[in-house]
């Protein structure tokens, strides 16, 4: 098993009584970005949820480094260096953008929080002028790159980044796609769940294409570009 790969097998989930998910397999490999695409309700949040431990599997594998992560809770898959971006930057609105950051990193020892909040700030340098503004004063990109922020605090391997665009303006998704990149290519694995299709096919090397809690689609992001008819039917089906 190769030590850089976060490996999801046959995730079967049910929200509400209903079925969700029915046997979802997909790899994430570290130093890449790999996107999830499908069209609203095809269950994209649910498996990002289901992997980050915060809604229960009723079976499937999700391992790392050969070590099931796969019913554990939340903060333990965290420790583990699997961390989540979740859907509509959420940010704590009472809290000031520092205390966002400080909050993010309680599990660190004071002198690791700083070093990690001087990382996370070398990445999206524009918070530095808002450390003290609250949460919920932020404009939707600043709020975006604020939940960033806080998943990367504690350097995890692996990023789920649940619609890394949705409601913002072309110029802050074009900022964000960059620093997506970027953080690949410092070494992190991420998962990148993207309502515009071209923006998550230029990061990304391996596409999933999930309709109906299935993957139906898994291959080259060089492939679906080529034949947009495979997109087409996911997102009409
Ligand atoms: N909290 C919930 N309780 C019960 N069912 C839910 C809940 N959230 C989502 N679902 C159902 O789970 C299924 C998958 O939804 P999910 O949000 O995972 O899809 P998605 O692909 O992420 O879509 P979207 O882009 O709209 O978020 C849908 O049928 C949805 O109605």
């Amino acid at each position: 098993m190769d030590t850089n790969t976060l490996y999801v097998a046959d995730l079967v989930l049910k929200r509400g009584g209903k079925p969700v998910l029915h046997g979802v397999s997909l790899n994430i490999q570290a130093g890449a970005v790999t996107a999830l695409l499908g069209a609203n309700g095809a269950g994209k949040s649910s498996l990002v949820l289901a992997i980050a431990g915060a809604i229960e599997l009723s079976s499937g594998d999700i391992k790392h480094k050969n070590q099931p992560l796969s019913g554990l809770r939340p903060e333990q898959i965290r420790k583990r260096g699997v961390a989540i971006v979740p859907e509509g930057h959420q940010v704590l609105s009472e809290l000031s953008v520092l205390d966002n950051l400080r909050a993010a990193g309680s599990a660190c020892s004071t002198r690791k929080l700083q070093s990690e909040i001087a990382r996370v700030l070398d990445i999206f340098p524009e918070l530095n002028a808002k450390l003290n503004t609250r949460g919920g004063d932020l404009s939707g990109g600043q709020k975006q790159m604020v939940s960033i922020s806080q998943a990367l605090i504690a350097a995890p391997q692996f990023l789920l980044i649940d619609e890394l665009s949705l409601g913002l303006a072309p110029a802050v998704v074009k900022r964000l796609a960059e620093v997506v990149r970027q953080i690949a290519e410092s070494g992190v694995g991420v998962l990148l769940i993207e309502q515009f299709t071209n923006i998550a096919l230029g990061l990304a090397q391996h596409a999933y294409v999930m309709e109906h809690g299935r993957i139906v689609f898994s291959g080259s992001s060089q492939q679906l570009r080529d034949d947009p008819s495979i997109l087409h039917s996911a997102y009409l089906a």
